[in-house]
């Protein structure tokens, strides 16, 4: 798997930190509060099971899973529910976990979806960003890394549904996509 790698962006001890970081915060923000941690599936499968323990706060967990990337690497900005949320979010206070916001096109369409259904309160943790990819500006509360506008593959991010066990985030080197790079 090594060989197919150009370069480490984050390394693991990088977002091992980063994870304690946004816990704390995340900690003071929800104190006394009821909080749900709502993942998107799969992506978020990572930091969703790392930042989840990482709180102290006794938080609840639901899954959402969407889908805009399917196996290219570009957001196609139609966004599909796969699978809704097992529970109903009226008056919770809720926080998305995301793994990435690229074009930002899929959580614009999940915080519509999303505020519609009445939460106490909404906020948004996305560990990595592209700021230079956004086609929407999406408010973010917590960040992890805004990161080169570079198609990035590990901790939980895909291509193909490969590579989303590497413990690092890097890019992929020329000769897996075939020739022709992505963006
Ligand atoms: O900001 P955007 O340009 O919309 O891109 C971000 C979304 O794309 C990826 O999901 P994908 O559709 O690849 O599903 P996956 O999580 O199952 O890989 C990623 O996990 C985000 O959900
Ligand atoms: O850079 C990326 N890598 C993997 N999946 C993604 N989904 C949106 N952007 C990306
Ligand atoms: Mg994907």
């Amino acid at each position: 798997m090594g060989a197919d790698l150009e370069r480490v962006l984050v390394t693991q001890e990088e977002i091992e930190a980063k994870l304690v970081e946004l816990a704390e915060r995340i900690d003071e923000d929800y104190r006394g509060q009821d909080l749900l941690l709502v993942g998107v599936l799969k992506g978020a499968v990572m930091v969703m099971a790392d930042l989840a323990r990482a709180v102290h706060s006794p938080v609840k967990m639901d899954w959402m899973a969407v889908s805009s990337y399917g196996s290219g690497t570009k957001s196609s900005g139609v966004v599909r529910i796969l699978k809704d949320l097992d529970a109903d979010i009226a008056g919770r206070h809720v926080l998305v976990v995301e793994d990435i916001i690229d074009s930002g096109l899929t959580l614009s369409w999940m915080l519509a979806n999303l505020t519609s259904r009445g939460p106490a309160s909404l906020e948004v943790c996305a560990f990595f960003r592209k700021p230079e990819a956004a086609k929407v500006d999406i408010p973010v509360k917590y960040v992890g890394f805004d990161i080169p506008n570079e198609f990035v593959v590990g901790y939980g991010l895909d291509y193909a549904e490969r590579y989303r066990n590497l413990p690092f985030v890097g890019t992929l080197a020329e000769h897996v996509y075939g020739g022709s790079k992505p963006t």
